[in-house]
C-alpha cells in the first residue's frame, strides 16, 4: 500500500526515476567487493566518478543497491543545496553513523540526531568562537618542536634528507588537538623516536595507533550498513578499550581539580590560564562519559582531517614549483622571514593566495570525499530524473543519500576544462560568482551541521605552512607516485609526502 501511495506521491509531483547503477554479484555484494578493492588500491574517490560514467554519459544522481539496501548518490550541486538548506529538515545524518562510530566514539555531537544533536551543538559551538581559536601560541610551539626535529635538519648544502611529512604533520595535529582539547598535549611529536615516526604499530599502547586501528574497523563495518553488527573482532574491542582508557585518564583529572574559580586561579599563578575545551565543558557537564564521547568525538573530526589536508597541501606545493616559489614570496612579504616572528590571525585570515592554494588542495583532493544524508520524511531531490536528468527524484522516507564531493569537485562542466589541474588561480575568477560558497564546493558541509572546526582547521594550516615556507625557500617531491587516496572517512595521501627541502639563507 505504502509503495503505491507513494508512487501516486511522486507523479503528482512531477518525479521521475534516476539511472540505477546495475546489481553486482550476489546480493549486490560484488559492488561492495568493488569499492573495497578500489579502496586498497587508492582511487575510492575516483571510483565513485567511475560510477557515474558506468551509468551514463552527463549523468549526476543514480540508484544503487547491495544486500537488502538502495541509497542514492549525488553529484548535483542542486541536490545538495536542497539537502542541507531547502529541504533540510526533512534530511538527517543517518542512524548508522551511530551505529558505527558509537562503540569508538560514543554518542556526541558528529553522531547524535534531534534534540541530542542540538544539546552538544548548543555546548560545543561557543568553544569554537573567534577568541579561543586566534590564540596562536599553542600553535607555534608545536610547530616549532616539528621543525626542530632533526628529521627536518639540512645538510651542509642546505638540503634536508629526503622525508615523509606526511606522519610529521598527523604528530602535529595530534599534539595540537589534544592541547586544545585536554590542556595536555600528548607530545607525540617529540616522543616518537623518529625510526617508528609513521609506523605507530611499533608502539602499540599508543593512543593515535588504537584511535587509528579502531577507525579502520568502522570503515569496514561501514560497508555493510545494518549489517555492521556481524563485523566484530576483540582487536576491535581492544582498541575501543584503549582509547577510552586514554580519555578517561584526562577526564578524571579535570573532574578530581579543586574548584578554584577562574579568576582565584589566575591570580595564584599570576598568569591567565590557557583555554581548553575539557575545563570549560566540566562547568557545564560532570557526566565523565558525555565529557569523554564529545572531547573524543571533536578530536576524531579534527585531527585527521586538519593534518591529512597539510599533507596534501605539501604533496601539491612540491609538485607545482611556480604556485611554490609565488606563495613564498607572498608570505615573505606579508609576514617577514623572522622564522620565530609573530603572525596575527587577522592577516592569516586575509592571505588570498593562501587561502586560495588551501581551497584548491581542498577541491584537488577532498579530505571528505562523500558525505551522507537520510531522509527522515518522504521528499524530492529536484533533479536526476527522467532519461536527461532535469526531472524531481522522488525520496522516500529511510532512504540513504551520499554527496560525492569529489566527484562534483571534478566535474568538468562546473570547473572547466581544466578541472583536473592543481590551479589556485581559479579561485580568483570564481570571486564574486558565488565562489566557494557556490553548492558545488562543501568541503566543510553546510547548513545546520557544518563543520565547527572550519576555521581552526583553516588557521592551523595556514600557520604551518607560513612558518615552512619561511624556512625552506625550495621543496622537491622525491616520488613520482600516482596519487593514492587513503581514505577512512577522510582522505589522506597514502603513499606520504615525500620531499626534501631547501633551508633559505637566515632572512632570506
Ligand atoms: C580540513 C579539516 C576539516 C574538514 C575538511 C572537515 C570537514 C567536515 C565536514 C564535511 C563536516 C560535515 C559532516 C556532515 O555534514 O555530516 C564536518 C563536521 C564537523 N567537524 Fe569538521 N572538518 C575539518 C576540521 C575540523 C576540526 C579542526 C574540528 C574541531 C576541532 C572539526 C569538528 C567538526 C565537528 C564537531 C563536526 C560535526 C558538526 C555537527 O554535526 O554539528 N572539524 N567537518
Amino acid at each position: 500500500i505504502s509503495r503505491r501511495r507513494r508512487a501516486t506521491e511522486a507523479k503528482h509531483r512531477g518525479c521521475e526515476d534516476p539511472p540505477t547503477l546495475p546489481r553486482k554479484g550476489f546480493l549486490g555484494l560484488g559492488r561492495l567487493s568493488e569499492v573495497s578493492k578500489a579502496n586498497k588500491e587508492g582511487r575510492t574517490p575516483q571510483w565513485f566518478i567511475e560510477k557515474f560514467e558506468e551509468v551514463g554519459q552527463d549523468v549526476h544522481t543514480f540508484r544503487a543497491s547491495a544486500l537488502d539496501y538502495e541509497l542514492i548518490v549525488t553529484r548535483d550541486p542542486e541536490n545538495a543545496r536542497a539537502i542541507f538548506q531547502t529541504n533540510a529538515r526533512e534530511f538527517e545524518i543517518s542512524p548508522h553513523r551511530k551505529d558505527i562510530w558509537s562503540p569508538l566514539l560514543g554518542d556526541g555531537i558528529f553522531t547524535a540526531q534531534g534534540e541530542a544533536w542540538k544539546h552538544s551543538r548548543q555546548l560545543l559551538r561557543p568553544q569554537f568562537a573567534r577568541e579561543q581559536i586566534s590564540d596562536l601560541d599553542v600553535e607555534e610551539e608545536h610547530v616549532q618542536s616539528l621543525l626542530n626535529l632533526s628529521l627536518l635538519r639540512s645538510d651542509k648544502d642546505g638540503w634536508t634528507r629526503a622525508v615523509d611529512l606526511a606522519p610529521l604533520f598527523l604528530n602535529l595535529t595530534m599534539d595540537v588537538a589534544t592541547e586544545f582539547l585536554y590542556g595536555r598535549s600528548v607530545n607525540s611529536q617529540t616522543q616518537t623516536p623518529v625510526e617508528s615516526i609513521g609506523d605507530s604499530k611499533r608502539n602499540d599502547t599508543n593512543f593515535s595507533y588504537h584511535l587509528e586501528a579502531g577507525k579502520s574497523w568502522l570503515y569496514t563495518k561501514g560497508l555493510f550498513g545494518r549489517w555492521n553488527r556481524f563485523i566484530h573482532s576483540t582487536k576491535f574491542t581492544d582498541h575501543c578499550r584503549e582509547v577510552h582508557r586514554f580519555v578517561d585518564e584526562l577526564v578524571t583529572c579535570r573532574l578530581n581539580k579543586p574548584s578554584v574559580s577562574k579568576l582565584e586561579s589566575e591570580i595564584e599563578s599570576s598568569k591567565p590560564q590557557r583555554f581548553f575545551l575539557l575545563d570549560e565543558l566540566a562547568k557545564y557537564t560532570q557526566n565523565p562519559l558525555e565529557l569523554r564521547n564529545e572531547t573524543l568525538q571533536i578530536l576524531n573530526a579534527g585531527r585527521d582531517t586538519t593534518g591529512s589536508l597539510l599533507g596534501w597541501v605539501f604533496y601539491y606545493l612540491a609538485r607545482n614549483p611556480h604556485a611554490f616559489s609565488k606563495l613564498r614570496s607572498i608570505i615573505l612579504e606579508e609576514f617577514g622571514s623572522n622564522r620565530t616572528g609573530e603572525i596575527s590571525f587577522q592577516k592569516l585570515k586575509n592571505c588570498e593566495y593562501l587561502n586560495h592554494v588551501i581551497q584548491e588542495v581542498l577541491r584537488v583532493a577532498a579530505v571528505v570525499p562523500v558525505n551522507e544524508r537520510f531522509a527522515t520524511s518522504d521528499t524530492v531531490l529536484p533533479y536526476g530524473g527522467g532519461p536527461d536528468g532535469s526531472s524531481p527524484i522522488f525520496i522516500p522516507k529511510g532512504m540513504r543519500i551520499l554527496i560525492a564531493n569529489y566527484a562534483m569537485q571534478h566535474r568538468e562542466d562546473i570547473w572547466g576544462a581544466d578541472v583536473q589541474d592543481f590551479k589556485p588561480e581559479r579561485w580568483e575568477k570564481r570571486r564574486g560568482e558565488g565562489g566557494h560558497q557556490g553548492w558545488e564546493f562543501l568541503p566543510f558541509g553546510a547548513g545546520r551541521r557544518k563543520c565547527i572546526g572550519q576555521q581552526f582547521a583553516l588557521t592551523e594550516t595556514s600557520y604551518v605552512v607560513i612558518r615552512f615556507l619561511q624556512r625552506f625557500d625550495r621543496l622537491e617531491s622525491v616520488d613520482s607516485e600516482e596519487v593514492f587516496f587513503q581514505y577512512i572517512f577522510s582522505n589522506r595521501s597514502g603513499k606520504g609526502v615525500r620531499v626534501k627541502m631547501h633551508e633559505a639563507a637566515v632572512g632570506a
